[in-house]
């Protein structure tokens, strides 16, 4: 079972005295019900009662200790896997992260966590039971061999019978859990495309009737027929029990008559492991769900790890003083499965002056942000070479290239923690920024902390600009920027906002479709198709 190896995980040490103890709780359990036969066979004598409460004490004090010690554990692990995930999410190129799509990487960070950590808090109330179970089958094969071994043989064709039902369980599940991926993709068109929704009542029926209604009621049906088989196999469970404790009851005595007298021990000792054995059965589904749920994640992981990029601590300080920048040959292909066509942006041959003012242009869908996703280092080049100065960029110095830039993409999004070099002087920064901004009525900042990000899309860009301003790094790239502002501030972009970063000695790339403010640019690269279909330097200073 997934789901013990990851108890084992987080803690191999705890693990093993957690399970120790738990057989010794369970053994006392048994040697327990063995002293209740014995006294009401025999008279309770004063030893009796003593072990009685000596193991009594012993079983609750064991029981109370492995209980703990897997609560920790199984809290623990799951603590780890929480993290360990996000690590994992965190390392994975952009272009994975793009292709698994939101809504998968957010169903298993909060579903499939979940149902993990739901179960993995029953597993110390079940170790108990299996410890009990144990202990009670130890104690009926020291009654009587032969009842034991009847009873083995019973259990040895029960059990599959019941796993068998729960294996239709688990397949159920497993459907279910693939559906509720796709019904993750239509609550995020609830949340992100409500205001289309409200406003066109035939795409909202359609889309409730045809993919939100469909999707759940498949994942209903998956759930109910799991469900059902999980009740049959439990169910069954107890159907098989009662047969055992018939065949014992009337079928043994007659088979082996020397057996009678250990029969009312057999009978009191199996009824007690009632309990103990229908938590088991009833908890086995919850063991099954979480299974899907880790192979979930577990699968989800791997993909992550296949695709993890080098980890890399960025200790050596990011350049102040680079020259150049240079793309040689660089390729990016978008393969998705599935699309019957691919889109090439490259091979770009480009050379970036530190200090200049560059605008990337073109037509919708030309490739600019993919080029400003290959020149930032968010994607790696397929093929090509990204040089600074003479240092080429690969793998191990990536994450310390991508500290030059300082990004407002066009999704951007924005945190209200702002991060600055010096952070004694944050908050001065940040405040005469936000006056340079117009937003000082808007929001206020203490301790780095942004007031508000509620506003609206122009002021929501203008608040993700004073935090690149803050980063002070070399090179800013805006992605269409301007596009959300009103033409005065617009203009305040263009002809002061971009003059004062040149004039600081910054690189700044300008993704944009205003074509009257170009002039303005040193130096404008068109796009045509993830081409570059010119590169034109522009004559004349015009700051
Ligand atoms: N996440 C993605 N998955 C698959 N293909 C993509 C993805 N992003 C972009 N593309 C492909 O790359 C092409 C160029 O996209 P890109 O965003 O680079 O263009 P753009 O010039 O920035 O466009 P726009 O001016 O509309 O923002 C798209 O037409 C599309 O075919």
């Amino acid at each position: 079972m997934q789901i013990i190896w990851l108890l084992i995980k987080a803690s191999w040490i705890s693990a093993t005295l957690a399970i120790l103890t738990g057989i010794t709780s369970g053994v006392c359990s048994a040697r327990l019900i063995a002293l209740v036969n014995s006294a009401i066979s025999q008279n309770a004598t004063q030893s009796l009662l003593i072990s009685f409460a000596g193991l009594s004490i012993l079983a609750f004090v064991t029981g109370s200790l492995s209980q703990f010690l897997l609560v920790d554990l199984a809290q623990n692990s799951v603590y780890q896997l929480r993290l360990r995930l996000s690590q994992r999410i965190l390392a994975s190129s952009l272009r994975q992260l793009e292709q698994l799509g939101p809504s998968r990487l957010f169903a298993v960070l909060t579903q499939d966590v979940q149902a993990i950590s739901n179960t993995v808090f029953v597993i110390p109330f079940l170790c108990i039971d299996l410890a009990v179970v144990g202990g009670c089958l130890i104690y009926l094969g020291w009654l009587s061999i032969w009842v034991f071994l009847i009873v083995v043989a019973f259990m040895v064709v029960a059990i599959p019978l019941v796993q068998l039902l729960l294996n239709f369980a688990y397949r159920y599940l497993n459907l279910a859990r693939q559906e509720d991926d796709q019904l993750f993709t239509h609550f995020r068109s609830i949340t992100d495309g409500l205001k289309e929704l409200k406003l066109h009542s035939v795409r909202r029926q359609t889309f409730f009737a045809e993919d939100l209604s469909v999707s759940a009621a498949k994942s209903r049906q998956y759930q109910k027929n799991a469900f059902k088989f999980a009740a049959l196999s439990s169910g069954g469970g107890q159907f098989l029990f009662f047969l055992l404790l018939g065949v014992l009851l009337f079928g043994v005595p007659e088979a082996l008559p020397s057996t009678q007298a250990v029969l009312p021990a057999y009978i009191l000792t199996l009824s007690y492991l009632m309990g103990p054995l229908g938590n088991i059965i009833q908890r086995l589904p919850n063991l099954a769900s979480a299974n899907v749920s880790i192979q979930k994640v577990n699968r989800m992981g791997l993909k992550l790890a296949e695709h993890a990029e080098v980890e890399t601590v960025v200790t050596k300080p990011t350049p102040k003083d680079w020259n150049q920048l240079k793309l040689a040959g660089v390729v990016h292909t978008y393969q998705d499965p599935g699309a019957d066509h691919q889109f090439r942006v490259g091979p770009i041959d480009l050379t970036i002056n530190s200090g200049e003012l560059v605008f990337i242009v073109g037509g919708n869908g030309s490739g600019k942000s993919t080029l400003a996703k290959l020149i930032t280092g968010l994607y790696t080049p397929e093929s090509g070479e990204i040089r600074l100065d003479a240092e080429p960029i690969v793998d191990t110095n990536r994450e310390w290239y991508r500290q030059l830039f300082s990004t407002v993409f066009a999704d951007y999004y924005l945190f209200e923690r702002l991060i600055s070099e010096e952070f004694s002087t944050l908050d001065a920064q940040a405040r005469a920024y936000l006056r340079k901004l117009e937003l000082e009525q808007k929001v206020t900042v203490q301790d780095g902390q942004l007031s508000t990000t509620g506003l609206s899309q122009g002021q929501r860009k203008r608040l993700a600009l004073l935090s690149a301003y803050l980063e002070n790094r070399s090179i800013y790239l805006f992605d269409e920027w301007a596009a959300d502002q009103d033409p005065i501030f617009r203009e305040i972009f263009y002809t002061q906002l971009l003059a004062e970063l040149k004039q600081r000695g910054k690189t700044i790339l300008v993704i944009s479709h205003d074509d009257h403010f170009f002039h303005l640019a040193d130096r404008i690269i068109k796009l045509d198709y993830g081409r570059m279909e010119s590169d034109e330097y522009l004559a004349g200073e015009q700051w």
